[in-house]
């Protein structure tokens, strides 16, 4: 049976992580990069990542930050994972995640100029570049660095490398279905289709998006009957 594992990133406020949980997400998201609207101190996602129960991933989100820097929140922001966004190289990346002794995702930029072959390769080196390696996260390249709303041509992602990534970048309501069925994803990753303003999530919208996620689970389930009829989908 198919289940998209589903991320709710950019969360400032209790209430929209109690939310977010209640509403089944499998994991939240705390921005650290301070040019962000969705910024949050690390005392402020320690408040937060205490309203989080047991089994729901609490990620941190950085750009462009030092080991030291990133050690640093960690120590007082108790995320299991971090989420690196900015222009670190692999090295760097597998450099941040062992100072602070987290696993990583690898933040991929993607540009309408990206070969579905640079994605592979590059999933490749993160792989070999440390154990700490989780998974390659795809978003849109925008000057920004995320959190914008806009998203790229899924097509370039290739098929072999798609049930172990995390797809983010302009995810909606009005596209997640089609975002699970066509892409087929370990993962969706989603900030500003879920506000109702920068940094304050819609609980509503929240409820919507999950809800056209499973929507396309469903489809891809029974396309498995189809095609198997004899398959147990448990
Ligand atoms: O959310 C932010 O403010 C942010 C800032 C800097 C880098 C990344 C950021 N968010 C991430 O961007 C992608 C796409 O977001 P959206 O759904 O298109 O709004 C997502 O992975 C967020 O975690």
């Amino acid at each position: 049976m198919q289940r998209t594992r589903i991320k709710i990133c950019g969360l400032t406020r209790v209430e929209d992580v109690q939310a977010a949980v209640a509403l089944g997400a499998d994991a939240i998201g705390f921005v650290f990069y301070p040019n962000s609207p969705r910024y949050v101190t690390p005392e402020q996602a320690a408040a937060l990542i205490a309203a989080v129960p047991p089994f729901v991933t609490c990620t941190g989100l950085f750009v462009n930050a030092t080991p030291e820097q990133v050690a640093a929140v960690v120590k007082v922001a108790p995320v299991s994972l971090v989420q690196l966004h900015g222009d670190e190289s692999i090295a760097e990346s597998a450099a941040i995640a062992a100072a602070c002794g987290r696993q990583f995702l690898r933040v991929f930029r993607v540009k309408p100029d990206t070969a579905p072959a640079d994605l592979l390769e590059y999933e490749q080196l993160c792989r070999a570049a440390s154990p700490l390696f989780t998974s390659l996260l795809l978003d849109t390249y925008v000057d920004a660095y995320g959190g914008a709303g806009k998203g790229f041509d899924w097509s370039l992602v290739p098929k072999e490398l798609a049930p172990r990534v995390v797809l983010s970048g302009g995810l909606s309501v009005h596209n997640a279905t089609d975002a699970v069925v066509s892409v087929r994803p370990y993962a969706v990753d989603i900030s500003s289709g879920v506000e109702a303003a920068k940094g304050i999530k819609d609980a509503r919208k929240i409820a919507d998006f999950i809800a056209a996620v499973r929507a396309g689970d469903d489809q891809l389930d029974r396309a498995t009957l189809k095609e198997h009829p004899h398959e147990s989908l448990a």
